[in-house]
């Protein structure tokens, strides 16, 4: 009887395999599921009672898969879902899981302000190496230095690192940056942008013809920046030889940009060969660059008081040549790699940021004429500009502008190991070794951190240019912009690893403004509703328009600052 019935269960079981395990996989999908749903919100849970809860996992369906395919499908969805709107009013950290990687994903303002604060204990060097290998073609043997470097950024190395002193990369370039970007090296720079940028309005005048009041051309707005002020800045930090020997670099740089969703994705260059070839040629003419200023260079040619010669520019690039060339397994390509990689950090970002907030000054009048007024009350026959860029990026309403602009425009991801000892965040805990990663999206976003202005007309995915101002008793309007919203606005990241290049960019932006908004008569062609974004670049920084916007320019008819 016993035999008879297991007889009947096995030739049952063998002639359904089939139908059994059609209805098994679901069952252990939905089961994974439902599983991570009571995990996820139990934890949510706990930690709301006091007790320090490890971030819990945002419940997936493919089991050791996780949500690494919708994260590859579309970032910027899967922000929007799963990072966003899955803690959309609490902004609580959280688990993710792709493949065999995990992510703690930070958010919340005070949260964020927390993490910041433990810097020391954050290595960004893992994604230094995870963005020269992908995004800028480094070799593994070079860029796997930033994996072996665990001295930290400090003076002194972390405590029980071996790490050779010459050998310490995230700490050389991170010093190399500061020095030129910040305290008084930072002068000289903008000084530079001062002057070339009169270059930049000497070749618009040139395309506008020669009659006051006659509107030229009719393109797209976005090449007036990503082609003639590209040209502007890397002349202000590469000095005139790159462009020198290879015109064309602005041109594909941008090109390349437009690539940088399949670097992200880790597309193979099979299918994504336009941009690998941009890449590549980039990385080309970098190295092209370095061989011929090496030749040319000599120390006599260095103008000491603007920190420059004509071949390497700016002492910044001069300096990491010897830096750079003393690590082990650097080789020449792999300098010209991470130079490209900074000139893409140096130019990428800010330029964009550019476009859009003179794309929104002259897109509305009433706009231009206060930004007018106020770009007025800075003229200076004195600077290299006619322009006094310090004060201009005090003016209460154009660095309101620029914030905006920044927090509405710049979609970037950011992530850090934990290095040194487990994390406690508020009473979140991030286990050592471990990856957290932060997205601005949620934080520019949060309706908990932003004004959205008298009866809430000023959504915050549409620009409003007064939305860092204060009325004052006086009638007038000062900029908001302090230490409490470290957590919220969040553009140039946070802590010691902070974007240096922050003080740089904003004069970049407003001066290009000031320049377009003083010397020419601009008419862009918007769709109702205004520019859509294109989101295909989510998590590299500030995105692109959706399409072009025709223009036509003209000289003013004052003829503009001089
Ligand atoms: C709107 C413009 C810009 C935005 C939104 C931006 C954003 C950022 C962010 C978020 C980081 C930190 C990344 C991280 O924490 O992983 C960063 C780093 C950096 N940025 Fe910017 N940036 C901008 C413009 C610039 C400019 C104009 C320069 C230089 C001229 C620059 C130079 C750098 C450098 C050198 C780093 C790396 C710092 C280090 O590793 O120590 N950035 N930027």
């Amino acid at each position: 009887m016993k035999n008879a019935t297991g007889s009947f269960l096995f030739d049952f079981l063998s002639s359904n395999l089939n139908l059994l395990l059609a209805c098994a996989i679901p069952l252990y999908i939905a089961g994974t599921y439902f599983r991570y749903v009571y995990r996820f919100r139990s934890a949510n849970r706990k930690h709301e009672n006091g007790s320090t809860t490890i971030p819990p996992t945002a419940p997936y369906i493919i089991p050791y898969m996780g949500h690494a395919i919708a994260f590859l499908r579309d970032p910027t969805e899967f922000v929007k879902q799963k990072i966003y709107l899955a803690t959309k009013d609490t902004q609580r950290p959280v688990h993710l899981k792709l493949g065999p990687e995990s992510l703690f994903v930070i958010q919340g303002a005070r949260n964020l302000r927390t993490l910041w604060r433990f810097s020391s204990n954050l290595s960004p060097n893992s994604t230094f190496h995870y963005a020269l290998t992908n995004f800028f073609g480094m070799n593994e043997k070079s860029s796997k230095t930033y994996l072996l470097d665990d001295s930290g950024i400090g003076h002194e190395p972390t405590a029980g690192s071996s790490v050779k002193p010459h050998n310490r990369v995230g700490f050389l370039n991170h010093h190399l940056f500061t020095d030129f970007l910040t305290g008084p090296g930072f002068r000289p720079l903008t000084t530079r942008f001062e002057k070339e940028i009169m270059g930049f309005k000497a070749r618009i005048l040139d395309m506008c013809g020669s009659e006051k009041k006659e509107t030229k051309r009719t393109g797209d707005f976005l090449e007036l920046f990503t082609m003639e002020l590209t040209r502007t800045s890397l002349h202000a930090t590469c000095g005139p030889l790159l462009l020198e020997l290879d015109p064309d670099f602005p041109r594909r740089f941008w090109i390349y940009s437009c690539g940088l969703p399949h670097f992200l994705r880790r597309i193979p260059r099979l299918f994504a060969r336009e941009a690998y070839e941009a890449r590549d040629s980039l990385v080309a003419s970098v190295k092209l660059w370095h061989t011929a200023a090496r030749l040319r260079f000599e120390p006599r040619y260095v103008d000491e008081a603007a920190d420059v010669d004509p071949f390497w520019g700016c002492n910044f690039f001069r300096r990491r040549q010897e830096t750079l060339g003393g690590i082990d397994n650097y080789d020449a390509d792999a300098i010209a790699s991470e130079d490209f990689a900074a000139i893409w950090g140096f130019n990428h970002n800010v330029i964009l940021a550019a476009f859009w907030v003179s794309y929104e000054v002259f897109r509305d009048r009433a706009l231009l004429s206060r930004v007018e007024n106020e770009v007025a009350a800075c003229a200076d026959p004195t600077k290299p500009s006619g322009i006094d860029v310090e004060k201009l990026v005090t003016m209460p309403l154009l660095q309101s502008i620029w914030a905006e602009t920044l927090r509405l425009r710049v979609h970037i991801f950011m992530s850090r190991k934990v290095s040194q000892a487990d994390l406690n965040i508020n009473h979140w805990l991030v286990p050592r070794d471990n990856v957290v990663f932060v997205s601005s999206t949620p934080a520019h976003m949060d309706t908990a951190s932003w004004s959205c202005g008298p009866d809430d007309s000023h959504a915050l995915n549409e620009f409003w240019a007064d939305r860092f101002l204060v009325p004052q008793s006086d009638g007038t309007a000062a900029f908001r912009l302090d230490a409490s919203m470290s957590g919220s606005w969040i553009p140039f990241g946070g802590g010691v690893q902070m974007c240096p290049g922050r003080h740089f960019a904003k004069r970049e932006a407003l001066l290009t403004c000031a320049i377009l908004v003083s010397c020419f008569d601009v008419d862009l062609v918007v769709p109702d509703g205004g520019m859509e974004m294109d989101w295909s670049t989510c998590g590299t920084g500030t995105l692109k328009p959706k399409a072009r916007i025709p223009y036509s320019i003209g000289r003013k008819g004052d003829g503009g600052v001089d």
